[in-house]
């Protein structure tokens, strides 16, 4: 994917982690057998934790050895003459279909790095923890945004609970973000892991990527984590929505304010969303029944991908940015998603939201995490198929993950089936892999006919 991704960029230069130069030393091979120019490599070799220098390193630049080596003042920094110039490149994360290269221009990445100051609740000097892959929309657009706070940036060579919960407690962590696995990750964490918050105050964490199930949020809240709930898509810069927290639901219970909280909320700084009828283009009513998709227009959507016209055209037909998401939107104007348009399971002519499946799994106390998909049936088209990992020493059966879930859960939208793995197939950013287990799940052939 590195090589693709070099090539489709153009990339001329390329900063490269001595911890991962084989990566990038395939992805130039790749290139060069392709007939294409490699970027040039700077190496950072200042790895803590890997002091071994490799031993083609004569061969690229050293980042530190440049920058000392470049003090010139005709390095001049070289302003943008137009505000709509691109200032960044960043690729979704190719959970649906190959990645496309979405341009930023400095206007929108500017006002989406206050705007994300603002959301994050991120007063100055904040201490950030790098759970999201600062690849991903820039890291949300805080890559800029924690500077602009004059912040620390505390960074991980490999996000794991141990390694979360020993960063939080030894820099004093303000904020860190991450997709719902890293939540996941934070309350699967065993109790030698865990440690106490600094200071005994609450960390906040903004989430999104995925849909996080209510089941987490509620166990993040009773760790101590403070969670802001954010929606977004590399084309409108990371975040753009937040479900904006009201006082009047601290009173709530528990499960109800996880609930609440797992809605997607109302516009961010910066654009517009509605949830309309794509063919109409009409807004849905805000009655949390009528389905429409989920679209942006405003500052912060990006002016298009790069080399990909019709892409674009598609992408933005009707002025409006479709994001291929279906959503109801609530009484007091909350944006709830129900699923993508691709992942909605069509069981006897009615529509079942895997997100909500999710839901229900992820509320078993055995259960690390879950994914959802439709798995072929000749008599109902396709019925949900449930692919669960368990927490460290977790033991449950199919029969009981399933009985567990019928109650909070309509009849039809009931698992018909349970395969347990050891681990859900991801992308970088963190999110399940559906298309592989929807092969999966398809291999398995109709669940009717094998019942028979
Ligand atoms: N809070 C959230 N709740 C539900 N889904 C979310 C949330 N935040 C982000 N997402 C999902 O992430 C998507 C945007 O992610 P990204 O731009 O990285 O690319 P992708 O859609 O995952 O991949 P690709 O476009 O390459 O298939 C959204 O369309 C949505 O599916």
């Amino acid at each position: 994917m590195a090589s693709v991704l070099l090539q489709h960029s153009e990339a001329k230069v390329v900063f490269v982690d001595a911890a991962l130069l084989d990566t990038a030393r395939e992805a130039l091979r790749l290139m060069s057998e392709a007939g294409a120019r490699p970027p040039t490599v700077v190496l950072i070799e200042e790895v803590l934790d890997e002091p071994a220098v490799p031993a083609d390193h004569h061969q690229y630049h050293e980042y530190e050895a440049l920058l000392s080596s470049s003090a010139s003042p005709d390095l001049a920094i070289r302003w943008p003459a137009d505000e709509n110039e691109p200032i960044a490149l960043n690729y979704t994360s190719g959970t649906t279909s190959r990645p496309k290269g979405v341009v930023y221009s400095h206007r929108g990445a500017y006002l989406n790095s206050l705007a994300s100051v603002l959301l994050n609740d991120m007063t100055a000097l904040p201490v950030y923890l790098w759970t999201v892959p600062m690849f991903h929309c820039n890291g949300w657009c805080l890559v800029w945004g924690v500077a602009a706070q004059g912040g620390t940036n505390v960074c991980l060579r490999k996000v794991t609970s141990a390694a979360i919960f020993d960063s939080v407690a030894r820099h004093g962590v303000t904020h860190m973000g991450g997709a719902p696995t890293v939540l996941s990750m934070i309350v699967n964490a065993t109790a030698e892991e865990r440690r106490p918050l600094p200071g005994g105050r609450p960390v906040t964490v903004m989430t999104g990527g995925a849909p996080p199930p209510p089941a987490v949020l509620f166990r993040m809240e009773e760790l101590g984590f403070l969670v802001i709930h954010s929606y977004g898509l590399t084309e409108t810069y990371g975040p753009a929505t937040v479900c904006t927290w009201k006082p009047e639901w601290d009173a709530l219970p528990a499960a109800e304010r996880a609930a609440i909280k797992s809605r997607q909320g109302l516009h961010h700084l910066g654009l517009e969303v509605d949830v309309k009828d794509p063919a109409t283009m009409r807004g849905v009513p805000a009655d949390g029944r009528t389905m429409g998709e989920v679209m942006f227009r405003g500052n912060t959507v990006m002016r298009g991908y790069l080399k990909d016209a019709a892409a674009t055209a598609e992408a933005m037909a009707g002025g409006w940015l479709r994001s291929g998401y279906l959503a109801v939107r609530h009484g007091d104007g909350y944006v709830k998603i129900l699923d993508r348009s691709k992942d909605i399971i069509i069981s006897g002519g009615e529509n079942i939201s895997t997100i909500e499946v999710e839901a229900a799994l992820f509320a078993h106390p055995a259960v690390a995490e879950a994914a959802v998909v439709g798995r072929p049936d000749e008599y109902w088209g396709e019925t949900p198929c449930a692919f669960v990992t368990l927490k460290d020493g977790g033991s449950v059966g199919a029969e009981e993950v399933m009985a567990f879930c019928r109650s909070p859960l309509p009849r039809y939208m009931a698992v018909r089936t349970v395969v347990f793995v050891d681990e859900l197939p991801k992308t970088a950013t963190g999110k399940v892999q559906k298309f592989t287990l929807r092969e999966k799940a398809k291999a398995m052939g109709s669940i009717s006919r094998s019942k028979l």
